[in-house]
């Protein structure tokens, strides 16, 4: 699905009455992958989170197709666009990968056991359905958790350290991906410690050196 621009003007940051950072602006084309890097505690999750609409922004306003993502009708537009999963797995563990993705695409469309059988499959759990979530790996459950990105059909994706405790093999099956993702048209904004530099035309946005 081909996603509109994005438009990230004078955005700021505060937590804890500190500033995280101030004045980034960035713009996003369909097509684009943004590596959000940066120290420990520089930002990244906070960034994505006022992303996601997750966290009030300090100061400045995102726009997708035009429209604040943070009021308004712009900002049903934007949650109906825009998949964010976080850097916890966020999946429930006395629910199977079945019934967590079943229970988590409901928020956003609901989808059938085959599709769900399919990301499974696809996310290398083929045979785990079943198997309640507490029962599964770390790496497993993180699984669970990128499934989404084979059932959903959002154009922007936010990932929050997604190769966190995910396999070599894993890694470059999700790589690949989020690469196809975005030559559909797509865009992700993702945030990760692993180097990124092979990826095609990715970007980077450092905010080591925004703050
Ligand atoms: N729930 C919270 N309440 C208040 N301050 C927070 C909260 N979560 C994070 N912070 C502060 O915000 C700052 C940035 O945190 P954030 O998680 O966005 O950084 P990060 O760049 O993602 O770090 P890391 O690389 O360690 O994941 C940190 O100094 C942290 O103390």
């Amino acid at each position: 699905m081909k996603s509109q621009p994005i438009d990230i003007r004078h955005l700021a940051c505060e937590r804890d009455q500190r500033e995280l950072f101030e004045n980034l602006s960035i713009q996003l084309a369909p097509g684009d992958v943004l590596q959000v890097a940066g120290p420990n505690g520089s930002g990244k999750t906070s960034l994505l989170r006022i992303l996601a609409g997750l966290l009030p922004a300090a100061a400045g306003d995102v726009c997708y197709d035009g429209a604040s993502v943070f009021s308004g009708t712009g900002r049903d537009t934007w949650r109906n666009n825009r998949l964010y999963i976080g850097h916890a797995p966020a999946v429930k563990g006395a629910l199977t990968a079945e019934e967590n993705l079943s229970w988590l695409c409901a928020l956003s469309q609901p989808v059938s056991r085959e599709q769900i059988w399919q990301a499974l499959q696809m996310v290398g759990l083929r045979g785990f359905e079943d198997v309640p979530c507490d029962h599964l790996s770390a790496g497993q459950q993180r699984r669970v958790a990128l499934a989404r990105l084979y059932l959903e059909a959002h154009p922007v994706w936010i990932l929050d350290e997604p190769f966190t405790a995910i396999d070599r093999s894993g890694v470059a099956a999700l790589e690949a991906h989020v690469l196809a993702h975005a030559a559909r048209g797509g865009i992700v904004v993702l945030t990760t410690h692993h180097s990124l530099e092979h990826l095609a035309g990715l970007r980077c946005l450092d905010l080591g050196q925004v703050a």
